[in-house]
């Protein structure tokens, strides 16, 4: 069995917060807010993987009301809902994503944040892969006003497995 699921994220970038994407906290004058640590790459990939398995979203596993989560690491809210994934039966096929900012340049980054995400995912890095855009300086990600996410994700599940 195949399944398929996609997530997408966005979060505000505020002076005198870090900026954490993919589990990797980036040099930059600006960083993310969210009640949890903002991780928005890491958001959407968690999200891809409900969508996928589906149940639902981050919200409703991690409510920003609740103040267990208030500055929450992602990479263990991703690590949680791997496991709902693997008490499924279900391993990563692949995994792909978009990182949607004007700055800063992702591109350094991004052979630690698929390191992070292949470990979360109990996977190699050959099935996953991150990529990055601006949008040409246009709308609230060209303006520097925050940075978005997109993930879609392939799970597979043995035959043996419900
Ligand atoms: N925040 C970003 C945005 C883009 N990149 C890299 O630059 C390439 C060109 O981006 P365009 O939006 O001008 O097409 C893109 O393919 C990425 O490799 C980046 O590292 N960080
Ligand atoms: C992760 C949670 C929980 O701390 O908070 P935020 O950091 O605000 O992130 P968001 O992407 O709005 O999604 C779900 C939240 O419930």
């Amino acid at each position: 069995m195949i399944r398929v699921g996609q997530g997408f994220d966005v979060h505000q970038l505020v002076e005198g917060r870090p900026c954490i994407i993919g589990g990797v906290t980036i040099p930059y004058e600006l960083g993310l807010v969210g009640h949890s640590d903002a991780d928005v790459l890491l958001h959407a990939v968690t999200d891809a993987i409900l969508g996928a398995l589906g149940l639902g979203d981050i919200g409703k596993h991690f409510p920003d009301t609740d103040p267990d989560y208030k500055d929450a690491d992602s990479l263990k809210l991703l690590v949680q809902v791997w496991n709902l994934a693997k008490e499924r039966g279900y391993r990563l096929g692949n995994i792909d994503s978009t990182i949607i900012a004007q700055k800063p340049k992702m591109a350094p980054y991004i052979p630690e944040m698929m390191e992070v995400i292949a470990k979360a995912l109990d996977a190699d890095v050959s099935q996953v892969n991150v990529k990055a855009t601006t949008t040409e300086q246009l709308g609230f990600t060209g303006r520097g006003e925050g940075i978005a996410a997109q993930s879609i994700v392939c799970l597979t599940q043995d035959m043996l497995s419900s």
